[in-house]
């Protein structure tokens, strides 16, 4: 079943265009990844499609109802900014907002979902006194209260120390596998490629770029440069030797850079290498990250 129907989605400032024509899907127990700078569109979509903003054209239907107003209590949202009750103590705080959704969790387990998110020791300190990162983690905690079928999560990870990011990697992951639908946007793309089935690569107000992280790896790879090391090291001469495909970059201490189309190539490479005498130790293929891919977007 699909879970997030997006067409054509248009959003307007007065006559800034902040989305312009986005269609898109995510798929019941997926985990989508949007991706982008600063000002790329990513909280103002969220915005949009939980119904925090009117649309200014398109069509968008969630969890199956095109009137937001009829899911709105099947979807969990962490929004950018949270919005927190300063002087409640976290776990009270999540009761509370837990009781106004119909969440029918017990006192202990409103503890377990504190430590789920890495709040654990945290439970009896009042909100005024979290750090940014707490502050996320409770926001976190929120989104997952009533049981929602899909999670929305704007930037869950930015800011958090890299042991509190793996956690809530970790309680995603979990999500899907209790069969939720997770929708979360990160500048980070280390972080979207690690916990994504797939990505939206988004610029100025569009998608760039959809697809599974290996996807969008593979669509990129054209070229391919290979780190060669030799003894003595490979000259431009001996490359130029080799079959027309295989182009010569740069000499770089031991290592000599080439550039090639297809690893299809690495063997005849490495033939040529040691049929001239030369000992080979090591040839690596530099694939491109999804970072460069979202640089280069
Ligand atoms: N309420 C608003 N009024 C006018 N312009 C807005 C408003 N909200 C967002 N914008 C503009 O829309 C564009 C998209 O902003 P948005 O906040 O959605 O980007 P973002 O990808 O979430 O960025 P960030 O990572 O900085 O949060 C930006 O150019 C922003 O200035």
């Amino acid at each position: 079943m699909t879970t997030v129907h997006i067409e054509e989605l248009t959003k307007k400032f007065g006559g800034k265009v902040a989305l312009d024509g986005i269609s898109l899907t995510v798929e019941e127990g997926e985990i989508f990844g949007f991706v982008g700078h600063n000002g790329a569109g990513k909280s103002t979509f969220i915005h949009t499609i939980t119904g925090v903003l009117p649309k200014s054209s398109g069509k968008i239907t969630m969890l199956g109802e095109e009137n937001l107003d009829n899911v709105k209590d099947r979807m969990g949202v962490m929004p950018d900014t949270a919005n927190l009750y300063e002087y409640m103590k976290g776990v009270k705080f999540l009761k509370f907002m837990g009781e106004l959704k119909d969440d029918k969790r017990t006192k202990r387990e409103y503890v377990s979902l504190m430590e789920a998110v890495g709040l654990g020791a945290e439970g009896d300190k009042k909100i005024k006194d979290y750090s940014f990162g707490m502050r996320k983690k409770i926001s976190i905690a929120q989104a997952l209260l009533g049981d929602p079928d899909l999670i929305i999560l704007d930037e869950p990870t930015s800011g958090l120390d890299p042991e509190s990011s793996i956690k809530i990697r970790q309680l995603v992951k979990q999500l899907q596998q209790e069969g939720k639908t997770v929708f979360l946007t990160s500048h980070n793309l280390d972080e979207i490629e690690k916990i994504s089935d797939r990505v939206g690569i988004l610029k100025e107000g569009r998608i760039e770029k959809l697809g599974t992280p290996e996807e969008l790896k593979n669509e990129k790879q054209e070229k391919i440069t290979l780190a060669i090391r030799t003894t003595p090291a490979l000259e431009k001469e001996d490359v130029d030797q080799m079959k027309k495909e295989v182009v010569f970059l740069q000499k770089e201490g031991v290592y000599t850079w080439l550039e090639v189309d297809s690893e299809r190539l690495v063997p005849d490479i490495s033939k040529a290498i040691i049929d001239s005498g030369k000992q080979l130790y090591e040839i690596t293929p530099k694939k491109e990250s999804l970072e460069d891919i979202f640089i280069n977007t």
